[in-house]
């Protein structure tokens, strides 16, 4: 059966790219498949573009700045919740092609469509807000202040772990703030982008304001570095490639956003009730099989709760079930191909052999070659892969730790700051062991933390600037300074 018959809408499966309004194919003859990660299926298949189709696009996004930047805000922020009813309407067929080309459980895209259109209702809304200021003038008969102008093309490159929200988040808000978008998704999960890119013609966004291209990536994203006519480039993925994009932004100066990979502490203070700690730990480490930038990496078990903490998550973890996503009552589904299912092999033997201890983790019982079944893995100690690198897999390794200061200290012991978790009641501890953490966000007795009035982003090797809340539309907007001199006496000045 293919994609295209499993929607209502066979054509929000598209397999062009999307340049001025345009479906696009690849005028080299190149071209990747797609897969479905369950299965190994091919869903279909996307052109690449070569490089002057890729500065075609910008001549696109320019061409058509000028008039989207001209209309009136209100106008623009209308085209958006156009856009987002759509996605509203069309979210069983959205979250049927997100789970066959990322794997994650039905539910679990549903839950991904709400959110990604979440963004786009919030930023209709945040656009009618970018004030500018008032200044008390220095300078005699004057009148000063600021104005908030839209920064121009903004390229967008996003990761596959969430294919349509890492999309929203940024495009609505460059697109509220007047901004035209280029849109490079990840090759693995291109048909959630060109889905958006549908249902955003539908809702009357001119040509050339919403653009998607698709190629070879490191050879779009020098192009879109390159090039001074883009002015932002927005870009989430692992830290790896976010350094290389960062130099390459250099020549044009341009402004760069970036939300990398993360390591997330969870920390367990002694006086939590273990088996509600560890059911939480459990929701927070296997979300998306464990490809979650926010997934409890590292979780520090204070020693008094240790052991009965480790029975509980054990337990928990034993009831996930794994298998196809779309199929009913599944926890985990595959992870995105088979290099990350070897990775995650990888992480727990290294793991091993310096010391730690399988709990549990049967990879024999595994329901196809991209599957891995959760493993849980105690006496995790610093010389580990597992303590030190983003393992984006369904492994948890947990640690014991003797007092505050301690966990601080392990918590921060890493490059990444994006996330941490902390379970305690003590409120003398969450205010200390919370402002000590080295880290953007911190969730306290919660594992949900996100959403569109939150400032989302990381500190250290976890990236530059914030998604979502009131300031993420910042991050497309330059202030423009303003002097009226000369107009005679001013009152207040
Ligand atoms: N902080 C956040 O908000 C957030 C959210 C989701 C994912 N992530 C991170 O994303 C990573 C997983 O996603 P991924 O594997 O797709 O990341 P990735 O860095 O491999 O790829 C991200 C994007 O960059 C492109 N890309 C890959 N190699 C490139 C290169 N050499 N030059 C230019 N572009 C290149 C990819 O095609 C994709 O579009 C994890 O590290 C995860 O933590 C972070
Ligand atoms: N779960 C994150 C995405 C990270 O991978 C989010 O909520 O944005």
């Amino acid at each position: 059966m293919t994609l295209s018959s499993k929607l209502s809408d066979p054509r929000l499966l598209r397999q062009y790219a999307y340049v001025d309004g345009k479906w696009t194919h690849g005028e080299g003859g190149r071209e990747e498949a797609v897969f479905d990660p369950a299965t190994g299926e091919a869903l279909g298949h996307i052109p690449w573009l070569e490089p002057h189709q890729i500065t075609a696009a910008v001549d696109a996004a320019e061409a058509a700045f000028m008039h989207w930047r001209a209309l009136r805000v209100d106008e623009r922020c209308e085209r958006l919740l156009a856009w987002y009813d759509l996605l509203q309407a069309h979210r069983e067929d959205l979250a049927t092609i997100m789970t066959l080309e990322q794997g994650k459980p039905l539910p679990d895209a549903r839950g991904e469509v709400e959110y990604g259109a979440s963004f786009v209702r919030w930023f209709a809304e945040e656009g009618k807000r970018t004030f500018g200021d008032t200044i008390p003038s220095h300078i005699p008969n004057a009148a000063l202040g600021t104005l908030k102008e839209p920064l121009g093309i903004a390229a967008l490159i996003t990761p596959w772990n969430f294919p349509l929200a890492m999309i929203t988040r940024k495009a609505a808000a460059a697109m509220a703030a007047g901004c035209t978008v280029i849109v490079k998704p990840a090759g693995e999960t291109p048909f959630s982008a060109l889905a958006l890119a549908e249902l955003a013609e539908r809702a009357g966004i001119p040509a050339g304001v919403f653009n998607v291209v698709l190629g070879d990536p490191p050879e779009v994203s020098r192009i879109l570095c390159a090039e001074d006519r883009v002015r932002v480039l927005s870009f989430t993925g692992s830290t790896r490639v976010g350094r290389l994009l960062l130099e390459q932004c250099a020549n044009t100066v341009k402004r760069v956003s970036l939300e990398l990979g993360g390591n997330a502490p969870f920390i367990v203070g002694p006086d939590m009730d273990p088996r509600e700690a560890a059911f939480a730990a459990v929701a927070a480490k296997f979300q998306t099989a464990g490809q979650d930038c926010l997934a409890a990496d590292r979780i520090l078990v204070h020693e008094s709760i240790h052991d009965a903490f480790v029975v509980h998550f054990a337990e928990r973890m034993a009831a996930l079930t794994v298998g196809n996503g779309l199929e009913p009552e599944i926890d985990l589904g595959p992870l995105i191909h088979r290099q990350a299912v070897e990775k995650a092999a990888s992480i727990v033997d290294d793991a091993i052999s310096k010391g730690a201890t399988l709990v549990a983790g049967d990879q024999s019982q595994a329901p196809g070659e991209n599957f891995f079944m959760p493993v849980l893995l105690t006496n995790v100690t610093r010389d580990m892969k597992i303590w030190h690198e983003e393992s984006f897999a369904p492994v948890a390794g947990i640690t014991a730790y003797a007092n505050d200061d301690q966990v601080i200290e392990m918590a921060n012991d890493t490059e990444y700051g994006l996330a941490a978790y902390l379970y305690t009641h003590d409120i003398r501890r969450i205010w200390k062991i919370m402002r000590a953490l080295e880290f953007g966000m911190v969730s306290v007795n919660s594992v949900k933390m996100t959403g569109p009035p939150v400032p989302f982003g990381g500190v250290k090797h976890s990236g530059l600037g914030r998604e979502g809340g009131v300031t993420g539309i910042d991050e497309y907007l330059e202030t423009k300074y303003y002097c009226l001199g000369a107009l005679g006496s001013v009152s207040g000045s």
